[in-house]
């Protein structure tokens, strides 16, 4: 229990817990649903630190300055970080670079058992990692604690990949040539990730960066940098060498360093999670050096429900694991729900249903399904959303409006029938709690309509048609499809988008290829085939 709440506020936060979303709270409890925790006891205080990671060692902006992270369940500040200016982050490309040439040339074994170290590492600290989660981004701690374990098992995934990096021998066009191929680190990775998985986007970056033999600067989301200086503490602690893993912080510089991690020339591969707009700027920054890039961006996932699905209350249940999962707030959450019109309305009764169970509050608090967006701004753009549906025809089922009672970045998660092309949702990622359910006619009016988007991340559908299986899942234009399941996330799928949700795959046997270049031997003069 908290000990900086006292008694009295321990019992009235315990009601808070049971409070549903969808009713608006007696005035008098008004205080009490605005005030939340104060501040997570952790097991390990010291994983709690406010300064950047660079060689090694914990330090502070040389120009002293800082910026500050709020709770978004609370608007309490947590703490600050370092306001890293270019200098500052031009001493960790140049540590990361010195630490290069040696840490490529360990035994990939030993590389894996670092790695391993540092998996085992969050396996033990899951609980207080999970607290840092909750406190600076908002998902309720079960989610944190699924979160953990997903972000760990990159480290684990890519610790057994790294003895496992193959070349090939091939058969040379050229008489008495023979051709070998050595796959090698690229060098330096500068690795920009978001807010939304404070843990498991960095996680998977840095996995397969390590384990291929390659050195990293991490730029750290300025809304949730705690997690990733637990996470380097934990490298430090698993004998990961100095200079390997760096992690810098920055605000209102994120510009600034943003503009020299894509154009240094030290760095030679960038990986970027985010927006698809912010992306566009950074691979343009990344041209200037011909960087190797990676880019995970933006998504509107198109979930289908066809007539023939076989089991009704699995559909729904995939579309809300799909659409809420983080409050909305993932790039492979369901963004428009098409049901056919044979299911339409059974379909929107259940789904409701389901919504109406959800617990909305602050994440520590106990029977909470759903916590707060990551500022105001998420919560304004998920209203905008709504006025915008109701505005052209679309009906609100359930929500619709924001949660203020519980704070501004609270939004009653919400669910909008009779939704039209017309209408922001259908072009737009909500990145929110907001679940518009669009009516359709027959398949291939639904794939032309999922493939209008500009994006191509995840797709899921429901059908128990086999050769409807196939023909889908090949027709729809987006990097992952969900069969029957709203959850695809798993560290041995490959996950990736196509068209401007980016390229290049993480996780998977394939992760580890971006990390790495392909650097063709060969040998001249090698005689003819033995002859018979
Ligand atoms: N495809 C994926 O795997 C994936 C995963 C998670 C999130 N996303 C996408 O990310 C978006 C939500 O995250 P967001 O709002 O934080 O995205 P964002 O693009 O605003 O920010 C992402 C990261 O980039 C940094 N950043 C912002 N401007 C920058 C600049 N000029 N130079 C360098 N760094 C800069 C931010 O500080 C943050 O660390 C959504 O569109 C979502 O779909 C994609
Ligand atoms: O938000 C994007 C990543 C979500 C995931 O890996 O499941």
């Amino acid at each position: 229990m908290n000990r900086l709440i006292r008694p009295v506020s321990r019992q009235l936060l315990r009601s808070r817990t049971r409070y549903p979303f969808s009713i608006p709270p007696p005035p008098a409890l008004k205080r009490l649903y605005t005030m939340g925790h104060d501040k997570p006891e952790l097991k390990d205080p010291s994983l709690f630190i406010q300064k950047s990671y660079i060689n090694g060692e914990w330090v502070d902006a040389k120009s002293g300055e800082t910026f500050e992270v709020h709770d978004p369940a609370t608007g309490k500040l947590i703490g600050t970080c370092p306001e890293l200016d270019t200098a500052d982050v031009e001493k960790a490309i140049e540590a990361a670079s010195e630490a290069f040439p040696k840490f490529r040339t360990l035994l990939a074994r030993e590389r894996a058992r670092m790695l391993r170290r540092w998996y085992q590492l969050m396996m033990d600290n899951a609980e207080d990692l999970a607290k840092l989660i909750t406190w600076e981004n908002g998902k309720p701690l079960a989610d944190s604690k699924g979160e953990v374990n997903y972000a760990a098992s990159f480290f684990e995934w890519f610790s057994e990949e790294a003895p496992r990096v193959y070349g090939d021998t091939i058969p040379a066009s050229v008489p008495g040539n023979r051709v070998i191929t050595l796959k090698q680190p690229v060098g330096v990775c500068g690795l920009i990730t978001p807010w939304n998985f404070p843990a498991a986007m960095i996680t998977r970056k840095i996995g397969p960066a390590l384990a291929a033999g390659c050195t990293v600067v991490a730029k750290s989301p300025a809304e949730t940098p705690f997690t990733a200086n637990a996470l380097a503490e934990l490298a430090h602690r698993a004998g990961i060498p100095k200079g390997v893993v760096n992690i810098v912080t920055s605000g209102k510089n994120t510009p600034a360093v943003g503009e020299l991690i894509t154009t240094h020339p030290e760095v030679r591969k960038v990986s970027f999670t985010g927006s698809t707009n912010v992306g566009r700027l950074l691979m343009k920054q990344a041209s200037s050096t011909i960087k190797k890039v990676s880019w995970e961006l933006g998504g509107n996932a198109p979930f289908i429900v066809f007539d023939d699905v076989e089991d009704l209350d699995a559909a729904v249940t995939g579309a809300i694991a799909s659409k809420f999962r983080s409050s909305g707030q993932t790039c492979v959450c369901a963004n428009r729900i098409y049901v056919q019109s044979g299911v339409y309305d059974e379909f929107a009764k259940r789904f409701v249903a389901k919504v109406k169970e959800f617990k909305l509050g602050g994440g520590f608090e106990e029977g909470i399904t759903h916590g707060p967006v990551i500022h105001e701004r998420a919560a304004e753009k998920a209203h905008d959303h709504v006025q915008d549906a109701t505005s052209k025809g679309a009906k609100v089922a359930i929500g619709g409006q924001k949660a203020s009672a519980l704070g501004p970045n609270f939004y009653e998660p919400t669910v909008l029938t009779g939704m039209t092309k017309e209408m922001l949702i259908a072009s737009e990622e909500t990145f929110g709690p907001v679940a518009g359910l669009f009516s359709f006619k027959t398949e291939k009016e639904v794939v032309d309509l999922a493939n209008k988007a500009e994006v191509g991340l995840a797709g899921y559908f429901f059908s128990g048609n086999v050769r409807r299986i196939f023909r889908v899942a090949e027709a729809l234009e987006v990097g992952m499809v969900g069969v029957n399941t709203g959850l695809i996330s798993d560290v041995a799928s490959p996950f990736g988008g196509v068209k401007q949700s980016g390229f290049g795959r993480e996780g998977s046997k394939y992760g580890i290829d971006e990390f790495m270049t392909i650097k063709s031997v060969t040998f001249g003069g090698m005689g003819e085939p033995l002859q018979a």
